[in-house]
Order: structure tokens, then sequence, then C-alpha cells
């Protein structure tokens, strides 16, 4: 199992942002190609993985946690949220500011009401900045948030989003930026 996952990591090429090592791969920014079986890699496990009962609602974080919510969902029949980068100004719309290691933006968290059973999901953990932020913003809307899963987690990010908010962060691919190549972390 996501063996597809590891090797198309490896495979990836990265580019510089600045001083930051971006790997550019189709899970993560839907370039060169997302082929479907790779997102069935990853939706399949997790749905073998993970007991979605209790889900009410499975949360994507704009863009790339997108695909992935659309793709469980479907599977799974469970209807997703969309953390948008846009304002809605619904009522009850919640700002969360965003800070990964190269950008900053504003998220949008509507339709997301306290004690919704959610499953978080987004594509990449690296510097912990979305994540934290996100989170933070479900804890004061009361959300229930029963998982939180991301295919690729690269850096420190979700050990220091674990110890600051004291969720459990799954990831299913660790990888290591080294000499500006992809290298895989193994348990
Ligand atoms: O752990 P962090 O350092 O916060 O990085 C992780 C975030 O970076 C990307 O978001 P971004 O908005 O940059 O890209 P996207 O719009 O392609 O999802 C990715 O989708 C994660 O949300
Ligand atoms: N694709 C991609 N997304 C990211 N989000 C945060 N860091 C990265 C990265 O290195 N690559």
């Amino acid at each position: 199992m996501l063996d597809e996952l590891k090797k198309s990591l490896l495979e990836c090429p990265v580019v510089k942002k600045g001083d930051y090592y971006y790997f550019v791969h189709p899970i993560s920014d839907g370039v060169p190609l997302v082929e479907p079986d790779l997102l069935n890699d990853i939706i399949d496990y997790i749905i073998d993985n993970y007991n979605l009962e209790l889900i009410d609602k499975i949360v994507g974080i704009e863009s790339m946690g997108i695909p992935l919510a659309t793709a469980l969902s479907i599977k799974t029949g469970i209807p997703f949220v969309v953390v948008r980068k846009r304002s809605y100004g619904l009522e009850g719309e919640c700002q969360v500011h965003q800070q990964t290691g190269y950008s900053e933006n504003e998220l949008y968290i509507n339709g997301i009401y306290e004690n919704d059973n959610i499953l978080l999901i987004d594509d990449v953990v690296s510097t912990g900045g979305t994540l934290l932020s996100v989170i933070k913003a479900f804890d004061r809307i009361g959300a229930n948030l029963v998982n939180i899963i991301l295919p690729i987690e690269k850096d420190q990010g979700r050990e220091i989003v674990e110890k600051e908010t004291g969720y459990t962060i799954d990831t299913l691919v660790r990888i290591k930026m080294v000499d500006g190549k992809v290298t895989i972390v193994e348990d």
C-alpha cells in the first residue's frame, strides 16, 4: 500500500522558493498530472484503516485538500466542506490566518458548526502553520475533530501541531528534503 505515493514522491521535482525547498507533486500541486490510481491508493487506504461511521463532514483546505476531500466524499457518501481562501461573509464565517514556509493567506471557514464530527484532510503538513490555525478555529467553533489525515508529512510541522493542540495528526508518508531531493523517512 502507498507504494505509488512513495514512488511518485521520490521522482518528483523540487524547486526553490527563497530558501525553501518545495517538492512539486500531483497530490500537493495537481501538476504535472494526477493519476486516478494514485488518488485511489490514498483514499482506499483511508477507507480501509479508519472507521468513518461517526463522521458528519469531511473538511478539505483549499487548494489541494479539495481533490482529496472530493474523492473521499464520493467514495464514502459523506458530505464535504472546503475551507476557502475567499470570504463569503456568511453568518458565523470564521477567518483564519495561514502562514506556510513560503506564503501567507487568509482562510475562511463556513458551514462548520458546534458538535459537527469532522474528518479534516489536507495534502501536506510542513511547518504546521496551516493546520495549527485551522485546528484552533475549529476549537473556537466547538466542532469535534475526530480525524486529521494528511498523505504527506515534511519537516517538523506534525510534531509541532500535535504538541501545541493535543490532537493526533495522521500522515501516510513522511519525507525529508536531503540536498534538495525528496527522501522517504521510513518508520
Ligand atoms: O504546514 P504548512 O507549512 O502550513 O504547509 C502546508 C500547506 O501548504 C499548502 O498550502 P498552500 O496554500 O501553500 O497551497 P495550495 O493552495 O496549493 O494548497 C498545503 O496545501 C498545506 O495547506
Ligand atoms: N507541493 C508542496 N506543498 C507544500 N506545502 C508546504 N510545503 C510544501 C512543499 O514543499 N511542496
